[in-house]
């Protein structure tokens, strides 16, 4: 199956031989080679630091990887055990996507598709009582029913962050998951992230700031994948 970009997916026979693979990924924006021939392999318990300077090109990848932008050469292929990249993805984009004009609750609630409508959330206690638990784990107890307006950057962030304690998808994609969350905070997230793999889960995040909670985890380094040396004739 072909889906946008140069995605390709495979069937897997359980979880446990889930995974991701980087075939020879090379990417150009605006005539600009950001990074080449990149090569790498995603198992079941991986968590993945991708890492590089500003501009570097991490956001590009990770959005080459589940569709939204086209690699210039090479190719991404998942190995799903169900035919949807959907139902196994968990992305979290570079901003925190929260709608203003909703409730950190319904903002939660929108994000797993139960119904943004107020009045049907508070008719569902059992989804209202897994988002209100969600939105204590990040901090946000009491915060269920405030407008995300009035809310600030970290708390945005934070309602974001919410959905990695109600996902049940094994790949998560995390952004700068971390930006403007304060330390404690990051301590807690780092805690949810080493949980999802050894559960057999598989992290690929972004972050500038040294990871300090987990203990097991590789680096991609954009910088190990450079463009070929402009040959002056
Ligand atoms: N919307 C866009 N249109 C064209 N080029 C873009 C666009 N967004 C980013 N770029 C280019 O792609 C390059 C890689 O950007 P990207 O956001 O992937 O970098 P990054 O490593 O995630 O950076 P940062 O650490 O600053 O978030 C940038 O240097 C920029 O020149």
């Amino acid at each position: 199956m072909c889906l946008p970009g140069s995605v390709t997916l495979a069937a897997a026979e359980n979880n446990q031989q889930q995974g991701l693979s980087l075939v020879n990924l090379t990417c150009e924006r605006d005539e600009r080679v950001l990074f080449a021939s990149l090569n790498a392999d995603f198992f079941a318990g991986d968590i993945v630091q991708v890492t590089g300077a500003n501009g570097r090109g991490k956001t590009t990848l990770l959005k080459i990887i589940i569709g939204t932008l086209p690699a210039t050469r090479g190719e991404v292929s998942w190995r799903l055990n169900s035919a949807s990249l959907r139902e196994n993805l968990l992305y979290l984009g570079h901003h925190p996507a929260v709608n203003l004009s909703l409730t950190a609750l319904e903002n939660l609630s929108w994000y797993f598709g139960l119904n943004g409508r107020k009045s049907l959330i508070h008719d569902n206690l059992p989804d209202r009582d897994i988002l209100t638990s969600a939105l204590a784990s990040v901090g946000l107890g009491g915060y269920e029913d405030v407008l995300c307006s009035q809310m600030s950057a970290g708390q945005h962030r934070r309602v974001a962050l919410a959905r990695l304690y109600i996902s049940e998808a094994p790949l998560w994609l995390l952004d700068e998951p971390f930006t403007a969350i304060d330390r404690a905070g990051v301590a807690e997230l780092e805690g949810v992230v080493a949980q999802h793999a050894a559960r057999g889960g598989i992290v690929l995040l972004t972050t500038h700031q040294p990871l300090q909670a987990i203990s097991h985890f590789r680096v991609l380094d954009l910088a190990d994948f450079p463009p070929a040396p402009v040959e002056v004739a």
